[in-house]
């Protein structure tokens, strides 16, 4: 059939209710209005010049609800209208509700490939002229329904039961039913409607918080008056229950009240539930991304390596430091290849022996923290950390120590070595003969030390200045150094007094060459700044044995040969006991 046919015949079927006095409105499919007849009008006169062809359904029932709703219930029109669209395309039975002064009862037909026809008629209101001669519902046996002969099985049933007759007043209720809405007396709730009985359950409450109560109220107000589907009234003290009404065939209607609190109870622990694991998540998820940013952007390098060697995570700076590709890192690829890549490319070369072990049989596993530092092709030194993680694999961490290193040996050759002559100071030199004196013990081991005092370097100082002084004391160290032996140790003690710790000899003989080479040496004329120079040099001498003491004593020896030395005319040497 043509749509127009369609069309057509709904409007024919129209004209013809008019003649019955019952209002028809059409809807397609997509619940928008194509055709409504005259009496349509005379029930609902508020769409009279508004109602337009494709008009939607949901903007038909904001015209109805406006002209209808009372300023309490209209915040809630929104829900209304989503309500009445449900209802729209879900209604399966007929139903009756008042409008403009007249009782309306309303059908929903569906039409395949229409879509919804709707059709009321209008029935006498209760209170219009004769309802005065209806039965007096609080007469004792005015309970028409045959059902209930014997209340006490309904009283044994664990749900709420509400009996309403035609008039929607209530004729019975059930024991659980009282306890449910707060009655002591069932003649209490006899007479009232189901918005008096909810309303008496509240104010049996007393005070309290009523927000739940107006919800609740208009909820069963809107669903009373388009009573169909089931519908949730919350009641004091955090009870809810869930209202299923049932329409029997004399206009009784059946209400059941059953008790829905703890399926709420549940239903709003796992809402909270819910709730909170989404916040967690969404916790962990900004923590982790926070965790991200700092990995990427710290100046530590940082490698992550699983129970099983494979290398997880690489931040940027660990790629840099070791100059890893990118590509090489985002494959995951096992530590040991990894380490095989950078053995390659020279990566352990300067590493020590020790180190070079340690790789060499590294799959990442560590069972404690584990420190040493790396020097790299590059010449930078690179201190890496690995620290075990609870439940396998390990944390390797990369530091650019190079400056720190730099500045540690600047601090040490500073703390170490004369600043004049470059030559080593006293400290360093009796931490350098007390570790000679620890080696003496072994075979082949044996030393002297040579105590060297300037003669004649006063008048130097007095005569030309300072500043020559100094020179002299330069080319002096540069004497000693020239005549000693490349193991061999020579140091500024002080003033114009050195030591020289001469190792490999055993006899004094030997000593006592060194020292006369060194007084030859010394005792040269020398230019510093135009000016000829000639000084001389004294030389204690103390031969190191097995039965030596320590370092000082030693030194304090040689420096008592030494004034043997200048006591027998300078220009000499002595030794220590001889
Ligand atoms: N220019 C210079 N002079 C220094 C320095 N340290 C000490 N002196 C001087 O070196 C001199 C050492 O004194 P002496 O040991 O009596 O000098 P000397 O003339 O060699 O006398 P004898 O050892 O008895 O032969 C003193 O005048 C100190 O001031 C220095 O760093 N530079």
């Amino acid at each position: 059939m043509s749509d127009d046919l369609v069309l057509r015949l709904i409007h024919t079927l129209g004209d013809t209710l008019d003649g019955l006095d019952v209002a028809l409105c059409a809807f397609d499919e997509g619940d928008r209005t194509i055709a409504w007849n005259q009496t349509f009008f005379k029930f609902f006169p508020e769409h009279e010049g508004h109602v337009y062809a494709g008009e939607p359904y949901h903007a038909n029932l904001r015209r109805f609800y406006t002209g209808r709703l009372d300023a309490q219930e209209l915040p809630n029109i929104e829900r209304y209208i989503a309500a009445g669209v449900d209802r729209h395309r879900a209604q399966t039975r007929p139903y009756s509700f008042e409008h403009r002064g007249l009782r309306v009862q309303v059908a929903s037909l569906p039409i395949a490939g229409v879509g919804r026809v709707r059709v009321w008629r209008a029935q006498a209101l209760d209170n219009a002229p004769g309802a005065a001669d209806a039965p007096n519902i609080h007469e004792p046996g005015y309970l028409r329904s045959p059902l209930i002969e014997s209340t006490e099985l309904f009283d044994r049933i664990p749900d709420g039961l509400m009996i309403c007759g035609e008039d929607q007043r209530i004729q019975w209720v059930n024991e659980p039913f009282m306890q449910m809405y707060r009655f002591t007396e069932r003649t209490a709730a006899t007479g009232l409607t189901f918005d008096e009985a909810y309303r008496h359950a509240w104010a049996a409450d007393g005070p309290g918080d009523m927000a739940p109560f107006f919800d609740g109220l208009s909820i069963l107000q809107e669903n009373m008056r388009f009573a169909g589907a089931p519908f949730e009234v919350p009641l004091p003290r955090n009870r809810w229950s869930r209202v299923i009404a049932k329409q029997g065939a004399d206009g009784t209607v059946f209400y059941a009240h059953v008790d829905i609190t703890d399926f709420k109870r549940q239903q709003h622990l796992l809402a909270q539930a819910e709730r909170s694991a989404r916040d967690s998540e969404a916790q962990l998820r900004e923590k982790s991304i926070l965790l991200e940013a700092t990995l990427e952007h710290m100046d530590q390098g940082v490698a992550k390596i699983s129970a099983t060697g494979i290398v997880e995570l690489c931040n940027r700076r660990a790629l840099e430091l070791l100059e890893l590709p990118a590509e090489l890192m985002a494959a995951k690829p096992s530590l040991v290849n990894v380490l095989a890549y950078l053995r390659a490319r020279g990566e352990f070369d300067g590493a020590s022996q020790e180190v070079q072990e340690l790789l060499l049989h590294s799959d990442g596993g560590v069972d404690q923290q584990q420190v040493y530092d790396r020097p790299r092709p590059d010449g930078r030194i690179l201190e890496v950390q690995t620290v075990p993680i609870k439940g396998g694999g390990a944390l390797r961490t990369f530091t650019d120590v190079t400056q720190r290193k730099e500045a540690e040996s600047r601090i040490r050759h500073v703390a170490e070595h004369d600043g004049l002559t470059g030559l080593l100071n006293r400290t360093a030199f009796l931490h350098s003969l007390q570790a000679a004196v620890t080696d003496a013990r072994r075979p082949g081991r044996g030393f002297a030390v040579l105590y060297v005092d300037l003669d004649g370097f006063k008048p130097v100082n007095d005569r030309f200045g300072h500043a020559v002084g100094d020179q002299l004391l330069i080319w002096v160290a540069q004497q000693l150094t020239q005549a000693a032996r490349g193991d061999d140790v020579v140091a500024r003690l002080g003033g114009d007094e050195f030591a020289l710790l001469q190792r490999g000899v055993s006899d004094p003989d030997s000593a006592y060459r060194l020292a006369e080479r060194l007084v030859q040496a010394i005792g040269q004329p020398t230019e510093i700044e135009s000016h000829f120079i000639q000084i001389g040099a004294s030389v204690g001498i103390v031969m190191a044995s097995a039965d030596a003491a320590d370092a000082e004593e030693l030194l304090r020896k040689a420096d008592s040969a030494m004034y043997l030395a200048k006591a027998s005319g300078r220009g000499c040497a002595r030794i220590y006991g001889m």
